[in-house]
């Protein structure tokens, strides 16, 4: 495939190669003694053009950063940029629009409209918004993925890894600035959960995207080219050119998720003391 990075760099708002940050971004749930501090102060740069992957374990922010990055909850403090738009602070209708028109979303349960063929799943964000996808994109797209002869099959006529395929190119459709993955190989098998892999990989490799992927896989997180590891709400470590040994070595390391507001200061105070957490 022809096309570069350079070709599809969507928007002036990407100049410096970020394509989203946050700084000090902090969110609680709840109030008193009950109070979960799900992300706390946390200082992340996405680059652009890169498979960032998030890891930790279970209760450790990792849902709740990629909500907070990606418009879909409110933050408690800090400041969050989707290039270089502030997203902290914009109205719900001017999230919403910046979320069709620069986000691609990919879920576990893959969200495809089970009525609608393949093609029109794939182009409905664009029909919803009223907007005329770039036909050129768009084949482009369908060829990476593999999914020419499946565009008129609706979603009960597909294997899971190809409804997932489908949702990869609707996330991939409107040339979002971000894709955010949320455990997108959840649902499959290890083949079918592969090959959705390497069709993220081709999106940054070949397309130019930018993906930020969820997961508890070690071995999904291989296929990134940066992981960041979470615990108890703060990004504690970072792995370039990671591999699934070495992912898995470091998450045995951990020894547990978010606890409630009273313990999780003590255990933060004695983590620093030990040493045991690092700012990313
Ligand atoms: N809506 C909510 N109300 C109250 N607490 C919440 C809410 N959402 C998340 N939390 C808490 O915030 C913390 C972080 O949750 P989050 O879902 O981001 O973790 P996670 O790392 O994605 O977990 P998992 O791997 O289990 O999906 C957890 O302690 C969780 O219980």
């Amino acid at each position: 495939m022809s096309t570069t990075a350079a070709e599809h760099a969507p928007g002036a708002a990407q100049a410096d190669g970020i394509a989203a940050r946050a700084r000090g971004l902090t969110k609680a749930y709840g109030a008193g003694e009950t109070a979960v501090l799900a992300l706390d102060a946390v200082d992340v740069d996405i680059a652009r053009g890169r498979f960032t992957a998030v890891m930790g374990p279970s209760g450790s922010g990792k849902s709740t950063l990629m909500h907070c990055l990606a418009g879909l909850d409110t933050v408690s403090a800090g400041q969050v940029w989707l290039g270089g738009t502030e997203i902290t602070g914009l109205k719900d209708r001017e999230l919403t629009r910046l979320r069709r028109d620069r986000i691609g979303f990919m879920f576990q349960s893959f969200n495809l409209i089970p009525t609608l063929n393949a093609a029109e799943n794939i182009t409905l964000p664009m029909d919803i918004a009223g907007k005329k996808p770039d036909e050129k994109w768009l084949e482009q797209v369908i060829d990476t993925l593999g999914l020419r002869d499946r565009l008129k099959h609706r979603p009960a006529q597909l294997s899971g890894g190809q409804q997932q395929r489908v949702a990869c190119a609707r996330a991939l459709a409107s040339r979002p600035e971000l894709i955010f993955a949320d455990e997108p190989t959840g649902n499959l098998d290890s083949r079918a959960g592969l090959e959705v892999l390497g069709f993220l990989r081709d999106a940054v490799d070949q397309l130019g995207q930018s993906v930020v992927m969820v997961t508890h896989d070690p071995g999904a997180a291989a296929h990134s080219d940066l992981v960041l590891f979470l615990a108890d709400g703060r990004i504690v470590d970072r792995m370039e050119r990671p591999t699934a040994e070495a992912v898995l070595e470091r998450m045995k390391r951990f020894d547990g998720g978010a606890r409630p507001l009273g313990q999780r200061r003590g255990h933060q105070r004695r983590e620093r003391r030990r040493g045991g957490v690092s700012r990313c």
